[in-house]
């Protein structure tokens, strides 16, 4: 059983932006979902988890073991698929695998072989494993990024935005190889994408603007909302209209119409109807984003 602690985080660049803010989080074994807007500062917590930048102050603990200070026992330890998961041109899945485990410091080569067999199975990529990389679609590139990050038998997983630009059938798959890894470690999953949390996580935070809004179970947070959603189905020109007089929580098209959602305590009648919270609505009402911005 893995337990990350993060004690008092603060992170500010150069440029004055306070990325984190007094971040403080436990997290144990199991999938943890990190929501936020772009900008909310996922990345920049993903990226220090990983010892790939440092914080200004605060602590992080993984099983007690003070990770800022001891950032080469973590990197035996960690996985780490990245947003940007560079590739490398012309090798095959097979010889990136070997590769990297090399460079993990598996110097057997019967050892190599087995357990780069094992990842490709795993994944779900043995019978492409003679094949260049380059040429994978993107959601077999992201398996090949889970493979990769599965190396050493992790305790702590780190994955960011994993899903983003795959399409529906590769992203289902790409779910359940994540639920599967969280059965044994600490996996921690970024994502602007709420369905991403909806789907696979019983432990979340949302973040924004450097900060952690929320930490808790999906349902808890809905639950907060319960009873304060109300729908109604607009003409596209009459938003600015409801915007100025309703507090609008999201805007949506749906089968061409408009779908707008509020809050509001007391029934706002003029053809609203209650609906059940949702944890997209939690997310723009915890963040705080104005409809123009949300990307649906
Ligand atoms: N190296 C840097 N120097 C200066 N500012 C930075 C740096 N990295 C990130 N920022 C700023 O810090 C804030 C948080 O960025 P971060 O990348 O952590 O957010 P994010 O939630 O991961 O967003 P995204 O999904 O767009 O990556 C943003 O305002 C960003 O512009």
């Amino acid at each position: 059983m893995a337990k990350l602690i993060i004690q008092d985080l603060n992170k500010i660049y150069s440029n004055g932006v306070h990325a984190l803010n007094n971040i403080n989080l436990t997290i144990d074994n199991g999938m943890f979902g990190l929501l936020g807007p772009n900008g909310a500062g996922k990345s920049s917590l993903m990226r220090t988890l990983a010892t790939l930048q440092t914080p200004d102050s605060g602590s992080i603990t993984l099983n007690g073991l003070d990770i800022l200070k001891n950032q080469d026992q973590l990197r035996q330890i960690l996985g780490y698929l990245p947003q940007e998961f560079g590739v490398y041109p012309r090798i095959t899945a097979e010889e990136l695998l070997d590769h990297l485990a090399i460079l993990k410091g598996i110097t057997q080569k019967k050892e190599r072989k087995d357990l780069v067999d094992f990842l490709l199975n795993k994944v779900n990529l043995y019978e492409h494993k003679n094949k260049a990389v380059k040429g994978f679609s993107g959601g077999m590139k992201q398996r090949v990024g889970i493979a990769q990050a599965l190396i050493g038998d992790p305790k702590i997983i780190i994955v960011d935005e994993p899903t983003a630009g795959l399409d529906p059938g590769e992203r289902n798959r790409f779910h359940n190889l994540l639920a599967d890894v969280g059965d044994s470690a600490v996996v921690i999953l970024s994502t602007h994408i709420v369905d991403d949390v909806r789907e696979l996580c019983t432990d979340m935070a949302i973040m924004s603007h450097g900060e952690i809004v929320y930490n808790g179970s999906p349902e808890n947070v809905i639950s907060e909302l319960e009873g304060l959603v109300w729908q109604k189905t607009i003409a596209r020109n009459e938003l600015e209209e409801y915007n100025s007089n309703y507090k609008i929580i999201s805007n949506k098209m749906v089968g061409g119409k408009t779908v707008i959602h509020i809050l509001s305590n007391l029934d706002p009648s003029n053809g609203f109807v209650q609906v059940e919270p949702d944890l997209e609505d939690v997310f723009f009402t915890k963040t705080s984003l104005t409809p123009q911005t949300q990307e649906l």
